[in-house]
This record gives C-alpha cells, sequence and structure tokens, in this order.
C-alpha cells in the first residue's frame, strides 16, 4: 500500500504581501502563517510525514517553536527560484531523509494556505487514493469573467462554464511528479498540477470551498484570521 506524505513549499518572498519578513512567518491568529499549514498535515494519522522547503539561509525559521511537530517533520533547505523549482528540489531532497519511495503520494500544499480543513485534507485522501493521475482540491469559479486589454477596457466576457480556481494541496505519486516537473525546463508553470499536464494527463478536480484561500496581498490576512478563529 503506497503511503502519504506532504511537501510545504516555503522557499517565497511573498512579495505581494510587501512586507519584509517573507509571509510564511507573518503572524496569524498568533502563529506565524507557516505554522496552520503544518498542524494541520502533522495531525493526520494518515500522513507518514510533512516535509518543508526553505529556502537556504532561511534566518527565521529557527527563531520560531516548531517542538508541536517533533518526530513527524522534515526540513529541508533547499528552496529554489520558484515555486517548481522548490518542489522539485524538496522532492529530490525527500529520498535522503525518509523511506519515500516511488509510488508514494505527495501532497504538495502551500505555506500560504493556512486555513486548509481536515474535512478538505480527508476528501481529497479518499476520492484520490486509488486515482490513476492524481489531482487537486479546486473551486467552480462563482464570479463573471471579463478579459480585458492594457487601458483596462473590457474586450469580452469569458464563459465560466468548467472554469475551476486551483487550490493545493495538490496530490501525486512521487515518481510521476519528479518526471513532471524535472520535464518543464524553462517553462514557469505556478501549480504542480500544471506539470503534470503537460505530460499529457489529466488530474482529476476535488471539490473544495473559498474557506482554503490562499494569503496574498494584505487585505487576505484578515479573512484568513477570521477563517482560523471561526473554523
Ligand atoms: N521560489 C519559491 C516561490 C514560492 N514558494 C512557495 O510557494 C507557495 C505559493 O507561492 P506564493 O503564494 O506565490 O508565495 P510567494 O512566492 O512567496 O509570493 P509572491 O508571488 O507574492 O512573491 C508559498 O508557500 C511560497 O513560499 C517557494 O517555495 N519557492
Ligand atoms: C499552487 C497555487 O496555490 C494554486 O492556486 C498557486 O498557483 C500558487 O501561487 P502563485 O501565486 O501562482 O505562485
Amino acid at each position: 500500500m503506497p503511503n502519504f506524505f506532504a511537501l510545504i513549499p516555503a522557499a517565497g518572498s511573498g512579495s505581494r504581501m510587501g512586507d519584509e519578513l517573507p509571509k510564511q512567518y507573518l503572524s496569524l491568529a498568533g502563529k506565524p502563517m507557516i505554522y496552520h499549514a503544518l498542524r494541520i498535515l502533522c495531525s493526520s494519522s494518515r500522513i507518514t510525514c510533512v516535509f518543508v522547503v526553505l529556502a537556504p539561509g532561511d534566518e527565521e525559521w529557527l527563531r520560531h517553536d516548531w517542538s508541536d511537530f517533533s518526530g513527524k517533520l522534515e526540513v529541508l533547505e533547499c528552496g529554489g527560484a520558484t515555486r517548481a523549482e522548490s518542489v522539485l528540489n524538496g522532492l529530490k531532497a525527500a529520498r535522503g531523509v525518509s523511506s519515500i519511495g516511488d509510488d508514494d503520494w505527495v501532497l504538495v500544499h502551500d505555506a500560504a494556505r493556512p486555513c486548509l480543513a481536515e474535512m478538505q485534507l480527508d476528501k481529497l485522501l479518499d476520492e484520490l487514493a486509488d486515482d490513476e493521475v492524481g489531482g487537486l482540491l479546486a473551486v467552480p469559479v462563482a464570479d463573471t469573467l471579463k478579459r480585458g486589454d492594457a487601458s483596462r477596457r473590457v474586450e469580452y466576457t469569458e464563459s465560466r462554464e468548467n472554469l475551476w480556481q486551483a487550490q493545493t494541496p495538490q496530490m501525486f505519486r512521487y515518481k510521476l511528479l519528479v518526471e513532471a516537473l524535472s520535464m518543464m525546463g524553462g517553462v514557469t508553470m505556478t501549480d504542480d498540477a500544471g506539470a503534470i499536464e503537460a505530460l499529457g494527463l489529466h488530474p482529476k478536480l476535488v471539490l473544495s470551498d473559498a474557506r482554503n484561500l490562499k494569503v496574498t496581498y494584505p487585505q487576505d490576512l484578515a479573512l484568513a484570521e477570521l477563517i482560523l478563529r471561526n473554523p
């Protein structure tokens, strides 16, 4: 039986957040933001080990107490210039510090998605455990979509039929994900599923909801805090 592992890329700088401190360390509901993603993944009895990928030379990590996760957490200081590079470097390094095998599942989850619920995590694991390809949490697009031009005038309205917003975790077999990310070369994919799609495969969309938001801009922090304090 394949095992489940999780990997949190946490080597970003949070440029859109505009804070000197990388956003994964910003205080949220009394903890550094990444604590919340770690808590939900480390507390799942179905997940064997959680890898966190830090930027080389990250000095902030050691300023916080991670003892709640000892025994389940492996820290890898091998982040890259892009999210995809951080994930690939982390997957390769994970081989050296764990028993992860080719057919084991890897759940890649953003440090910047602190509101993932246990129910959503379990749904992902249940729906994909026997899947050929793997997949991701996602939500159907709810708003009307406008295609704009360079001067911010509407060119036309896009159909939202069958359009989904990708979230994380995104869950694929170790070997397939390493192969897919290795083949991307210079092409930048903003998520893991994109690399799998480039192989001609079709990841499954597992219905999630808007509470699993990504904290990208300063105004997202208050909403994330509200969700965390009212689960
Ligand atoms: N070189 C990078 C870039 C991003 N990430 C991680 O990928 C996740 C999603 O990325 P995003 O929200 O875009 O974070 P940042 O890249 O930090 O933000 P920004 O794009 O605003 O700079 C985050 O957990 C982030 O730390 C990473 O590990 N390595
Ligand atoms: C992986 C992701 O969270 C899916 O929505 C997202 O693509 C990562 O964020 P980025 O801002 O595109 O790096």
